[in-house]
Formats: structure tokens, sequence, C-alpha cells
């Protein structure tokens, strides 16, 4: 039996029910690592991964808020305090129906290895709830999030655990939760980033993690000897905060992004998508992608009902990049066949996990880039970090300043990943590369710091 195996063995479970997706990060980090525990059996030897594997602690609680039509809704809410091992907990908040314990656990678990790749002392974390902002009024939202914060309040703090956004919960969102920490406790300090600007947010962090997946796929694509985007038709999935910034971005270096999807639907626009439309009706609106059609009626929209069995019309789109950017598992081995049968040289992931180890595998084995999320999105909690440090330093730096720290960072990582994958004997193997260079800097912290 395989190291990997042996360990894998250890977290046995039958049916693992929402852990489902915990089970799956967690196995594709033991594989890639292996090599690295036989290589040292320090990590075996300090338990590292059955440490690593358990959240510090998971808080959960009853979030209890009035509607507009004097209903009493009950949520719960989540945080789980993953490891803080780099430093405070850091990772964001989902307020998303499918939210349970399960999904914060992978989110949280592929937080720490992502923090750790960024080289910034954070430790990772995520929370949120399964309250659903979507056909909310902002006066729903903001009773919700006062009433969440009003218990967060108690586990959080600059220094200890520093929520963000993530899906569904963005300035709006922080905003309000900021309001409700600032007045339960008397205290301005950044106990969250993403707040907007003029209190405290960061220029940036909205475009932080779209521009990042960019910037890193011009770094891994430089390295593999690629062409660069310019000129080359992408596919984008999503249309929220990571993906139209993923967009908008492409457009900047003069790429082609055609698509763009929301829970009902793809946008096929041929001529590249109308970036300036989609932040109307995603962002002020919260408007169904299909209104983009009022405009631009020579555009495709292709409804997910038109695909009974589950995926989605985007991958179907023959591109040289793509970026899937809207949630876990929306990319299957099913659409990883046809992105490399339409030619696709490279993935990049903005969202969390979003392809399946099926699609993974495929990718790897046909020789397409591949830029996992743990080093390929980590642009959007390197700028958090950066409104932490100027927090901290009552400092607003520019967007400029800002930029180029991001784009710095991005270049850093992916050129670390692909050093740790050659060194591993795995070159171009950006999945392992990730893994093994964000798990041995937490591994190492563990060991220093002692059980
Ligand atoms: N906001 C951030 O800074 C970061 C976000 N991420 C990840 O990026 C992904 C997107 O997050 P955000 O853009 O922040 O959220 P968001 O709430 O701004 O947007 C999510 C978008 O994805 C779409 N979507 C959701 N489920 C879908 C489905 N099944 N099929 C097609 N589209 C679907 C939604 O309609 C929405 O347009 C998530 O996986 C998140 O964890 C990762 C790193 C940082
Ligand atoms: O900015 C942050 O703290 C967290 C961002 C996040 O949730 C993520 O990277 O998935």
């Amino acid at each position: 039996m395989s190291i990997a195996e042996e360990e894998i063995k250890k977290f046995e479970r039958g049916d693992c029910g929402e852990n489902k997706v915990f089970y799956q990060a967690m196995e594709e980090v033991i594989y890639s690592i292996a090599p690295l525990l036989e290589s040292d059996d320090k990590y075996t030897k300090h338990a590292i991964l059955e440490r690593l594997v358990v959240p510090d602690r998971i808080i959960k609680f009853k979030v209890t808020w009035m509607d507009d039509n004097q209903n009493i809704m009950v949520n719960t809410g989540f945080r789980v305090q993953f490891n803080n091992s780099l430093g405070p907990y850091k990772g964001g908040l989902r307020f998303h129906p499918s939210v349970n314990e399960g999904i914060l656990k992978f989110l949280g678990f592929e937080q720490i290895l992502k923090n750790s790749l960024t080289g910034l002392p954070i430790g990772g974390a995520k929370g949120g709830s399964d309250f659903d902002p979507k056909g909310k009024s902002d006066f729903e939202v903001m009773k919700f999030c006062s009433a969440f914060m009003t218990e967060l309040h108690k586990y959080i703090g600059s220094r200890i655990d520093i929520p963000a956004g993530d899906i569904g919960v963005g300035a709006r969102e922080i905003g309000y939760l900021f309001g409700e920490y600032k007045k339960i406790t008397s205290t301005y300090e950044g106990v969250l980033t993403g707040k907007p600007f003029m209190f405290g947010g960061s220029l940036m962090r909205p475009e932080a993690t779209g521009y990042g997946a960019v910037y890193f796929t011009e770094q891994m694509l430089e390295i593999e000897g690629k062409e660069p985007l310019t000129g080359k038709i992408c596919t984008v999935s999503g249309a929220g905060n990571v993906a139209l910034h993923a967009i908008e971005k492409l457009q900047q270096i003069g790429a082609i992004p055609v698509t763009c999807t929301d829970s009902g639907g793809t946008i096929y626009d041929k001529r590249g998508v109308d970036i300036q439309l989609l932040k109307i009706l995603k962002f002020e609106e919260r408007a169904s992608l299909e209104k983009y059609l009022v405009i631009h009626p020579e555009a495709t929209y292709i409804p997910v009902s038109e695909y009974p069995e589950g995926g989605h019309a985007v991958w179907d789109i023959p591109c040289y990049a793509a970026f899937p950017c809207a949630t876990q598992n929306e990319l299957t081995d099913v659409d990883a066949q046809n992105l490399i049968v339409n030619g696709c040289v490279s993935v990049t992931e903005g969202a969390n996990m979003p392809s399946t180890p099926k699609a993974i595998n495929d990718f790897l084995s046909h020789k397409v880039c591949f830029g996992p999320a743990k080093a390929a999105n980590a642009g959007g909690v390197a700028v958090s970090e950066f409104e932490m440090s100027q927090n901290a330093s009552m400092q607003k730096w520019s967007f400029e300043k800002v930029d180029n720290k991001l784009k710095e960072t991005m270049q850093q990582i992916c050129t670390r990943v692909a050093l740790t994958a050659k060194d591993y004997g795995v070159e171009g193997n950006y999945v392992d590369g990730a893994n093994i260079a964000g798990f041995k800097k937490v591994a190492d912290a563990m060991i220093a710091e002692g059980i």
C-alpha cells in the first residue's frame, strides 16, 4: 500500500454525506504530498496530517431575524476556524442555501494551503450561512447581517480571525456586518476585509481574485512556453465578483472573453461579452443573465434546462483558455473532454475546486496547463491581507501600488508552484506543486510550534 493510500485509509469513512466535498479536497492533497511524506518522516512522526484535517474549532449558531413581512426567519451560521499556525484565521463568508458544515470544511481546508502559498502571515478559515440573499430586499439583508454578527463578533478580531466575502457576500454585506460589529464592540478595527473603500477597504480588493487569476495564467503560459492570452478566445463561467473581474482583466490585456454563466444559464457573445452591461446587471440590478439579450439580441443565451443531466453549455464553446469562476464541481470530466477536443490549452480555476477530480486528471494527462484554485485564486486573500496591513497602519495605498503587489504575488506563487513540482519530479503538475509547497510551510510551522 502506498503512503498516500495508508494515510487516506486512516480517514476512511462510509457514506460521508455533506463531507463529500471535504474528503475530495483532502484526498487530492494527500495524494499530492505523498512524495514529501516519503522523503521526510518528520511529518508522519508529528502526525501532521491527522492534526491538519481537523479544524481547530467549528462554531455553529442560530441566526434569527425578521423579514419585510414581519415573518420570523431562522438560519444557521457557521465559522470554521481551521488552522492558525501561520497567522490569524482568515477566509471568506458564504451566504447560499447550499451552505453546510461539509462545504465550509472543504473551503476552510483549501484556505489553509492557499493562504500559505501567498507567503503572507495568515491562517485558514471559512464561514457563512444557509441564508439566501437572492430576492431579499436590502433591508432584509441588513437585518440578517446584523443578526449574524450578533453571534459571530464573539469569535473574531483583527488579530484573531478576519472574515471576508465569498459567494453571496460582497461589499453590501461586508458593510452591514462591519457596521454591526462596530456597534456591538465600539471598536473600529480591521476585523473584516472587502470593506467599502470609504471605511477602510483596500482599493483593488473587489478586482483582486479575478485579476489575480489572469496574472497567474499569464505567468503559467510563459513558464510552459505557450502563446500569451492576447487575441485569444477565452471562456469564463460565473457572473459574480471573480468572473466579472477576470473578464475585465482579460479584455484589458487584449484577450476575447466570450461567455459568462449564472445558475440559470450561459451567455455566449462571440464578439466578446459587454463587461459594462454585465456589471450593471449583476452588481446593481442583481438580474438574471437572460436580460443581457435585451441590449444584445445577437448574443446567445443557453438555459441550464437544456442540460438536464447537469453541466453547463459554457464548456462546449471552443477556447484557448478557460476560467471556471462560479462554484465547486461545476466542470466535469465530460466538460474537460469537450474542452480538450476543442483545443483548449489552459484552464485556470478562479472558483474554489470548480473541476472534479476526473476532470483534473484529464487535463493533466493531456498536458493542458492547469492552474488549481488554491494557487490561481489566491489574489483575493492576498489583497485582503494588504487591507489588513493598511488598516493596522491607518494608511491607504494607491490602486497602482496594490495592483503591482498583487501581480508580483501571483507571479511568485506561480513560479514557486512550478519549481516545487519540478523538484518533486512532477514538472508541469501545478496541482501537486501547489499542494506540496502550501502544505510544507504550514506543516513546518506546526512542528516548530509544538503540539
Ligand atoms: N470573492 C472572492 O474574493 C473569492 C471567491 N472565490 C471563489 O470564487 C467563486 C465565485 O465567488 P464570487 O464571485 O465571490 O461569488 P459571487 O456571489 O459574486 O458570484 C457567484 C456567481 O456564480 C454563479 N453561480 C453560482 N452557482 C452557479 C452554478 N451552479 N452554475 C453557474 N453559475 C453559478 C452565480 O450566479 C454568481 O453569478 C466561489 O467558488 C468562491 O469560493 C475564491 C477566491 C476569492
Ligand atoms: O479574502 C479573504 O479573506 C478570503 C477570500 C476567500 O474566501 C477565498 O480565497 O476563497
